[in-house]
């Protein structure tokens, strides 16, 4: 299969009162045509930075950014972001309040005709499992819900390539699993390349074919889910990938109410 994304060496860094701040050094990664990939670190990394880079909302300092045959950025040159055929997704949903789901979903199909829009719109029902649901205003919406319109919303245009920042944050613990599933089936029956960041491994676990884990603005490890938990590449990736498993036991435990609260805590 071809690379559908392509990141080569990139380095991103912010201009502060301070001087300029680097984010992210020399970054690169490929991901393959229909694969989701995932950019998984803690708080402050730069994977909101790189995701960024890649929607063409920050120049790059040094490296290329190609989607297919197409140079996205490269240093002191931009396709703007309107232009990528880049769709994205973000945890705060971002609907439109005014507007109903189905007029959510179709506001990116302004230009198209009514009859193609109206067929676009109906499949992305069916597809997100909304059927019924055209008529209701984001604010009747369940925040599981909600997602599956703002996921349907970024798909209606047929991107090239979908971008979702932390796209189950703001959902609880089983919405959130259940979601990232049902998001993964989603794009493998519609064949979209994908990039999500978060800091949640689980979440990354359930929808990634690929997990690059970030330290200080740079990957440690790209690989597959299987493949991070075999063959860690440094002690850093087997200690971020026990950490967290060991976390989740202890919340599991708490919640059957077997662990003192505070052994939650530990490892944090
Ligand atoms: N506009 C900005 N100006 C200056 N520094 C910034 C700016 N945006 C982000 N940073 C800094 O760049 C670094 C990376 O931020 P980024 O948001 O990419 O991290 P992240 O891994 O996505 O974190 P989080 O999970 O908390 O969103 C952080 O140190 C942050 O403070």
């Amino acid at each position: 299969m071809s690379d559908q994304l392509t990141l080569d060496n990139i380095s991103l860094a912010y201009d502060t009162p301070d001087g300029v701040v680097p984010v992210i050094q020399q970054l690169s990664l490929c991901l393959e045509q229909g694969s989701i990939g995932c950019l998984l670190g803690a708080s402050g990394c730069g994977k909101t930075t790189v995701l960024r880079a890649i929607a063409g909302f920050e120049p790059l300092r040094a490296g290329t950014i190609c989607l297919g045959d197409t140079v996205l950025s490269t240093v002191g040159q931009q396709v703007r972001p309107e232009h990528r055929h880049v769709g994205m997704m973000f945890q705060d949903y971002a609907l439109f309040p005014h507007l109903n789901v189905e007029k959510n979903i179709a506001f990116g199909l302004r230009r198209w005709d009514k009859p193609r829009r109206s067929r676009r719109v109906q499949e992305l029902l069916a597809l997100t499992g909304l059927e019924g649901s055209e008529r209701r205003y984001p604010h009747e919406l369940s925040g599981g819900q909600q997602q599956r319109v703002a996921l349907a919303r970024a798909l209606a245009p047929e991107p090239e390539l979908l971008l979702l920042d932390e796209p189950f944050s703001n959902l609880d613990v089983d919405t959130r699993e259940r979601l990232a599933f049902e998001v993964r089936d989603i794009l493998k029956k519609t064949g979209h390349t994908a990039v999500l960041v978060t800091h949640n491994q689980a979440e990354a676990f359930a929808i990634a074919d690929r997990i690059g884990v970030m330290q200080k603005g740079e990957i440690v490890q790209w690989d597959t889910p299987y493949g991070l938990h075999t063959r860690p590449a440094t002690t850093f990736v087997s200690d971020f990938i026990k950490r967290e498993a060991l976390m989740a036991q202890r919340a599991q435990a708490y919640l059957r109410g077997e662990a003192h609260p505070t052994a939650i805590a530990v490892g944090a």
